[in-house]
């Protein structure tokens, strides 16, 4: 088995003794060097959990292991800068706080792709301009793990592609593990191999996107051989018509005379779920303890 970066176990979280539960029995384990796209609707828990592996905020039950905390970076949806300080000093505030891990190379780079200068104080960038520098210093800490909680939310289009391309190539040249939210699918598809569907404070889905999707196939078919689904297990099906649509993990093989069978895309797959909030969940063999 690949070593483990993330390892939770009956996690759960509630703000306040009597709030409601942020997250709740989450048990999942993330392999090492993964591009994990932790995605799920508003107020599912996608920031709880970041906030939990950053150690920003302590489990109400269970347990998340995890790196130890000077290999861990992580930037938050409030980018917390110092206003009055430059892009240079913020820099050189990251050596200083980093002795022995800094890469200023990497760190340089990242913000000088912006077209920032370097004598720009904090307080006068946009919100995107402070992105950078908060992922240049994220990853000029030279991490293990890189936890990034809706990263490119305020970036521009153009200055999302070539910040995610910079954030790929240099996770791949390390081996550094990420997990970042996002609610835009596209800018994960393609550039994450790895999934955690949270939804309602709960894991749905854990594992390889890649296994996740070979595990599920829509199937197309007449609507009065419904009764043939009942040997798979269906996430969604709708029937327009005569004509029946139905997301299933196949529990055996699908009969090619009846139904015309493909592979969902992740988009696809990810809404069929979160539009049947009692789908049971699935966990990739890969990943199960
Ligand atoms: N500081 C807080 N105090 C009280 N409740 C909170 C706090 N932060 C989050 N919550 C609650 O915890 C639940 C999960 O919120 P969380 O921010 O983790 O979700 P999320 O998936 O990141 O949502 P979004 O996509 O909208 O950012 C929500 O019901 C939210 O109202």
């Amino acid at each position: 088995m690949t070593d483990t970066v993330i390892e939770a176990e009956g996690l759960g979280l509630r703000y306040g003794r009597k709030g409601a539960w942020a997250l709740r029995d989450c048990t999942f384990r993330l392999p090492e060097g993964r591009i994990c796209a932790l995605v799920g609707p508003n107020g599912a828990g996608k920031s709880s959990l970041l906030a939990i592996a950053a150690g920003l905020v302590p489990p109400t039950e269970g347990t998340l292991r995890t790196a130890p905390r000077e290999e861990l970076a992580y930037v938050g949806q409030d980018k917390p800068l110092y206003p009055q300080l430059t892009v240079e000093e913020t820099l050189r505030l990251g050596r200083e706080l980093n002795p022995g891990r800094w890469d200023p190379a990497t760190a340089e780079r990242i913000a000088d792709a912006g077209g920032l200068s370097r004598k720009a104080r904090i307080r006068t960038l946009s919100g995107g301009q402070r992105t950078r520098v908060a992922l240049a210093l994220a990853l000029g800490k030279r991490p293990a793990l890189l936890l990034l909680d809706e990263p490119m939310a305020d970036l521009d289009p153009l200055a999302r592609h070539q910040l995610m391309g910079a954030l790929m190539a240099d996770a791949a040249e390390h081996g550094t593990s990420v997990v970042m939210s996002s609610h835009i699918l596209t800018e994960l598809e393609g550039a994450c191999d790895h999934l955690l569907l949270a939804d309602g404070g709960r894991i749905r889905l854990s594992g390889p996107i890649d296994e996740v999707n070979a595990a599920h196939r829509l199937l197309t078919g007449p609507a009065a051989a419904s009764g043939e689904l009942a040997r798979h297990t269906v996430v969604e099906s709708r029937t327009t018509g005569r004509t029946l649509t139905a997301l299933v993990r196949p529990g055996g093989p699908v009969d090619s005379r009846t139904w015309q069978t493909s592979t969902p895309s992740l988009e696809e797959l990810l809404l069929a779920h979160l539009r049947s909030p009692d789908a049971p969940t699935f966990e990739a063999a890969e990943v199960r303890a």
